[in-house]
């Protein structure tokens, strides 16, 4: 076959963009595919919106705690618009690094059309069909949106809305109590909305229970009330919602946010079509992220997995090397990060203590490190959290992290847990003082304190200093 391409690449966001950039810059020819805006979700609807959020919120609450350390601030006055600006400003002053001239530098042929596959090798954009040996399909996911009876005759947000708000809602109800729904509850509180937060399950399901009641414990001091249930009705109301729990009471409200989950698009293009296997849970793959068609990749939101701008960029690279180079590159989830960016932050890098129980029963052991022993924290007064380090032995399995700037300390338990670093090593590392990372060395340092004080280095210690005394 006469292939246009050496590799076409459906989807513009963080997972289609490092595969399509890292297969240009080993100089294949690559068509990269994008419909709406380059960048994707994280861009212009998840990552880089939400944290803009967080920051101004950040600087509402600081103000909000008007006396703090001897010092007084004037109370915060929130300016929407300048909220929204900030925002838009964010995503304008970053765009540029997934731009359609960047990727077009880098040797992309760029289309920004949508994409439909039509054959085994074969992609129809607008009225050009596109050909190559190899398809990386990245289309991301979208909101999931529950069947809340009367859901489609109110209004309601979800993240691709959400930050197009130009005036503060009075009262929103956030459905759904995963990250979305954690980091933006907390946000719109500190910028003055009053804020219901629904949830049936657990709060964070996926992270660390005990540090996940660290995080609660402050959202509700600082004012988000959370009720426990599952949102099974709305109705309109006025202006707004009234949001009928199930079995449980009726929340009137301003704003509705839906943030529980999402759906990979993964349908509806053309992959049924021609054979690729779809899951409940995405386009089903295997490590090395092939489809049932092998030389057909789906890589990010897309297929079933962790769904993550970091994973899409690791599967995107690993993706672009396999094609480019032939080597086989497995996903490796050992030691997999993430951070939920509330204050505290709630931070994990791979086994939290319940998954190490289940794997490995009793041979686990759990070192807890508070940050009201670190000094650092002492003296900024920002105590609140710990680090939970969980260990198989002396091999460390996973660190789970909440306190301030909590996902800026996983890196030296992601090289534990893969063997580039050892809890040792950590436990032994010269760490500048005082900062809030003398936190990771201290949990690394216990995990060791019964071997380097056990009775043979003791003995050993005891008989030098008879030795020194008798011959000095
Ligand atoms: C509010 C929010 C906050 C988040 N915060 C974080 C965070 O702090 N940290 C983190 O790691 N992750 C975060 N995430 C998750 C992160 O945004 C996603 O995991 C990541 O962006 C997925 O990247 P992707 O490339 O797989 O998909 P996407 O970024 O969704 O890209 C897919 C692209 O494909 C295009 N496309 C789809 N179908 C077609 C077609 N047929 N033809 C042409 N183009 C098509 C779409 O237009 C889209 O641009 C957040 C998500 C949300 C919603
Ligand atoms: N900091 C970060 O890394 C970050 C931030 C935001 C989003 N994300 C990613 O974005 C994705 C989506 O996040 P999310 O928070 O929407 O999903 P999620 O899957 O993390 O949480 C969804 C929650 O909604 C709840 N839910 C479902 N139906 C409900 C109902 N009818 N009533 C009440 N609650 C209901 C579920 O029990 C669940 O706890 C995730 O993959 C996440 O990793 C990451």
């Amino acid at each position: 076959m006469n292939f246009t391409h050496d590799v076409i690449v459906i989807g513009g966001g963080a997972a289609g963009l490092t595969a399509a950039g890292g297969c240009a810059l080993f100089g294949l020819e690559v068509a990269l595919i994008e419909a709406r805006e380059m960048g994707g979700e994280c861009l212009n609807d998840g990552c880089v919106p939400s944290k803009a959020l967080i920051a101004a919120a950040r600087r509402a609450q600081e103000a909000r705690t008007p006396l703090r350390h001897g010092v007084m601030l004037a109370r915060p006055r929130v300016d929407w618009r300048g909220v929204h600006a900030h925002i838009h400003a964010a995503i304008a002053a970053i765009a540029p690094h997934d731009s359609q001239e960047r990727f077009e530098e880098m040797g992309c042929a760029v289309f920004r059309d949508w994409a439909r596959v039509t054959g085994k090798h074969t992609v129809k954009v607008g009225k050009r069909t596109l050909s190559a040996p190899r398809i990386v399909i990245a289309t991301g996911s979208s909101p999931a949106i529950p069947p809340i009876a009367g859901l489609a005759q109110v209004s309601y947000l979800t993240n691709e809305t959400l930050f197009d708000l130009t005036e503060r809602p009075e009262h929103l109800v956030v459905v759904g109590g995963g990250a979305i729904g954690m980091e933006m509850a907390q946000a719109f509180c500190r910028l003055g909305s009053a804020v219901t937060l629904v949830e049936p399950g657990e709060l964070l399901a996926r992270d660390d229970a005990d540090n996940v009641a660290i995080v609660r414990r402050t959202m509700e001091e600082e004012g988000v009330r959370f009720v426990s249930g599952k949102a099974a009705r709305v109705e309109a109301r006025g202006d707004g919602i009234r949001l009928h729990v199930e079995k449980g009471e009726a929340i009137e409200g301003s704003h509705l946010l839906i943030a529980t989950g999402r759906k990979p698009n993964a349908s509806g293009f053309g992959l049924e079509e021609i054979g690729v296997e779809i899951g409940e849970g995405g386009i089903v793959v295997d490590q090395r992220r092939r489809t049932s068609l092998k030389h057909i990749y789906a890589i990010g939101d897309c297929r079933d997995g962790p769904r993550l701008t970091h994973v899409s960029g690791y599967e995107g690279s690993n993706v672009a090397l396999e094609i480019t180079l032939g080597l086989p590159t497995k996903v490796d989830w050992s030691a997999l990060p993430w951070c939920t960016y509330t204050a505290p932050e709630v931070a994990q890098v791979g086994m939290t203590e319940k998954a190490a129980r289940e794997r490995h029963g009793d041979g686990v052991t759990v070192v807890v490190e508070r940050f009201d022993d670190n000094e650092r924290a002492i003296a900024d007064g920002d105590t609140a959290g710990q680090l939970k380090l969980v260990l198989k032995g002396k091999k460390v399995l996973g660190a789970s992290i909440v306190g301030k700037n909590a996902g800026e300390m996983l890196l030296p338990f992601s090289q534990s847990i893969t063997g580039k670093s050892s809890s040792f090593a950590l436990g032994s590392a010269v760490i500048a003082y005082p900062t809030r990372s003398e936190i990771s060395k201290a949990a690394s340092f216990t995990a060791w304190e019964p071997t380097v004080f056990g009775s043979v280095p003791k003995k050993w210690a005891q008989t030098l200093a008879k030795l020194r005394r008798r011959l000095a």
